[in-house]
């Protein structure tokens, strides 16, 4: 048998990837941040005929409204429509307006469940957002608010229209970008929020709609 010699202390360059199930070349064990946080993407998570269940029903049976928030004295509305689902009794308060959360619907308790079984982590509550079109978007922000859990995971599911999310350092502003598949996972955990801004980036590219889901845990 013939060997090829690679020179001793040398490692090859390249990484071998695994195919899951889903057609994922992605690693959910893998820190997408080189500093200062923890991001893992799980890639799709689920087959498609289960990720276009979701996308419709939740596209029909959500609570889907308008945002509104008082910033500087100012009224505005987004075209962006969102909902604040939860155990019983959380309400939440940002931008100077509070908001009281839906009780669980069957489809969101399935979706809590499987990242729950996936993340090892809990969650008491879901931010939705519905995005008709790539004009619609989500500016540079940390997910910091006092009432969220210090540290604790953020669980992202994307249905519906792929786009692009990005990361930026707070101080060196390095940034990391990804696509967030239909039925895919991403989860933001340990010091993300206090030294990282996310955002989703408006594209001429995409006229379809986006559903995506935020679970978290609000300290009761
Ligand atoms: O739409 C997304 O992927 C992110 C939404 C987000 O960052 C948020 O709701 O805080
Ligand atoms: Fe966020």
């Amino acid at each position: 048998m013939q060997r090829i010699a690679r020179p001793k202390g040398t490692r090859p360059t390249f990484k071998i990837l695994k195919m899951d199930l889903f057609g994922n070349y992605t690693d959910e064990n893998t820190n997408l941040l080189p500093e200062g946080g923890t991001v893992n993407y799980f890639g799709k998570i689920m087959p498609l005929p289960e990720a276009n269940r979701f996308y419709e029903a939740l596209l029909h049976s959500i609570a889907w409204k308008n945002d509104e928030a008082n910033i500087f004295g100012k009224h505005f509305i987004t075209k962006r429509k969102v909902a604040w689902y939860g155990d019983s009794g959380f309400s939440y308060t940002y931008s100077n307006t509070t908001k009281q959360a839906l009780p669980w619907t069957p489809e969101l308790l399935e979706l809590k469940a499987l990242v729950e079984s996936k993340t090892g982590a809990t969650f008491n509550s879901c931010l939705l957002n519905l995005y008709h079109t790539g004009g619609e978007s989500m500016a540079w922000h940390s997910d910091d608010e006092k009432a969220l859990a210090k540290n604790g995971a953020i669980a992202s599911l994307s249905f519906g229209a792929e786009r692009k999310f990005a990361f930026k350092h707070k101080q060196t502003k390095e940034v990391i970008s990804l696509v967030l598949e239909h039925g895919s996972l991403l989860v933001m955990k340990d010091e993300t929020q206090t030294n990282w801004l996310h955002r989703l980036p408006p594209t001429k590219k995409i006229s379809k709609p986006r559903i995506n889901l935020t679970f978290r845990t609000i300290m009761g």
